[in-house]
């Protein structure tokens, strides 16, 4: 990726996501459908150019953020989109709809729909995510077999699901009226599901929350919405639309080479199966503990933590973890404050990251979306290209700023237990 104007491309498909690894979510999952993707973090400046890209997905953190600022993040953004020419704008959230009462999707989704969809325009909610086990049911969303209010989603710090039905948790966040279009309807085909779209629109809905069973009802949606100005979901739908801009064909995705060189794991997520990833790992390969307490105390653990690396990393992969137990979390929260003892954390991994690198390091996993976010910001990567995925949803990127190097932004939740073992050597 040159700065230099050179040919101009049109990338159709450009993509708001509301936190970092959910955007390498998508982004992975549009790779798996055979486009070529570009992941920018936060707004791609004008002078950056682009080449041979089908898809850019610009990465935000406005998930959690106050909605005046979610909203003006997001439009922004939008507007970089549009004024590179893409023909559709696509809302990426959590396949969980992580959000608030107030907000963030509805505000988000009402401020892109004002600006950018003709007026009774009706547009589609869909969160429904089968690969990663996220369905709708008559309105109402699952995560594996569990309600989603039943899920480890309603302990969640930031934004604990209490209630599962889609419809309603989204007419709580806007003035617009939300609707629903059933299994039915999406499995009579895309001419039923455009029926249901008219339907809608004679009674003034604005939008309509569509049940997804399948990868076969994402197929028949994103036959029916391939155009819509905008289209709002988690990261299934998008592979919808892709095999209709495709006209059905599941493209070979392109081949993006990684670096290969050492490689280390920084983790900040808790989520449960960051740890089981991390007792995976640590059963053949060295571990280092970062803890926040001892950090507070004085301790230089980030000198530690890049001594150990120095010493181990060229002998294979190295994991730098602050991952607890919840109730090593709760004590470290107890004693610092629950804001504290995050910001000493992702400070501290986020230099670690930065050290790495600087022992050579070029291949690195990060876990946790806000220590992704915290990493990628120190690191000051702006712009990579998008591999394939190791396992659904957690794709590596080829970093095209500064020194290059592949890092995977991976999801707390995403993959399986050996992710951390088996994710070095896929797709060489
Ligand atoms: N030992 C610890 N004590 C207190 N806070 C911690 C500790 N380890 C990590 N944290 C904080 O917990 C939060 C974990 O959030 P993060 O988004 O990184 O992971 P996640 O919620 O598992 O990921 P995702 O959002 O992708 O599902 C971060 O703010 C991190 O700094
Ligand atoms: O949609 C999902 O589940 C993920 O991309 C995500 O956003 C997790 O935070």
């Amino acid at each position: 990726m040159s700065k230099s104007p050179t040919k101009a491309v049109v990338p159709w498909l450009g993509v708001i996501a509301d936190d970092y690894t959910g955007a390498s979510d998508v982004a992975g999952a549009l790779v798996r459908a055979g486009m070529r993707v570009v992941q920018t973090f936060g707004i791609p400046e004008p002078s950056l150019h682009l080449h041979d890209v089908d898809c850019i997905v610009v990465s935000l953190k406005t998930r959690s953020v106050p909605a005046a600022e979610a909203v003006e993040q997001s439009l922004a953004a939008a507007r970089a989109l549009k004024s590179r020419g893409v023909q559709q704008l696509y809302f990426k959230y959590c396949s969980t709809f992580d959000s608030t009462p107030e907000g963030n999707i509805g505000p988000v989704a009402d401020a892109l729909r004002n600006e950018f969809v003709p007026d009774g325009h009706v547009t589609v909610v869909a969160p429904g995510n089968p690969a990663l086990q996220r369905t709708v049911y008559n309105g109402v969303l699952f995560a594996g077999k569990d309600l989603l209010q039943e899920s480890s989603m309603r302990n969640h710090p930031l934004t604990p699901m209490s209630d599962s039905n889609v419809p309603r948790l989204l007419q709580a966040q806007t003035r617009t009226l939300v609707g629903h279009i059933g299994y039915s309807a999406i499995e009579a085909g895309a001419a039923a599901v455009q029926a249901q779209f008219e339907a809608l629109r004679a009674s003034a809905t604005g939008y309509a929350v569509v049940d997804t069973l399948d990868d076969r009802h994402l197929a028949v949606l994103g036959a029916a919405l391939l155009g819509h100005p905008l289209v709002t979901g988690g990261s299934g739908l998008v592979v919808g639309l892709a095999l209709a801009r495709k006209s059905g064909v599941q493209a070979e995705s392109e081949r993006v080479i990684r670096p290969t060189g050492p490689a280390a794991i920084v983790a900040g997520s808790c989520s449960e199966m960051t740890r089981a990833q991390i007792e995976t790992f640590r059963q053949s390969r060295p571990c280092f503990l970062v803890d926040p307490v001892a950090i507070a105390e004085g301790q230089d653990v980030v000198a530690e933590a890049l001594d150990f690396a120095r010493q181990n990393i060229v002998d294979g992969p190295v994991l730098i973890h602050s991952t607890a137990s919840p109730e090593e979390v709760a004590r470290a929260q107890r004693q610092l404050g629950r804001a504290r003892a995050a910001e000493i954390t992702e400070e501290s991994l986020s230099t670690i990251a930065g050290g790495l690198i600087g022992l050579g390091c070029r291949q690195l996993i990060v876990a946790g979306g806000e220590t992704s976010g915290a990493v990628v910001r120190r690191l000051g990567i702006t712009t990579a290209r998008v591999g394939r995925e190791v396992a659904p949803g957690v794709p590596w990127l080829t970093t095209e700023t500064g020194d290059e190097f592949a890092i995977l932004l991976k999801s707390g939740n995403f993959g399986n237990p050996r992710l951390f073992l088996d994710a070095w050597d896929h797709d060489r």
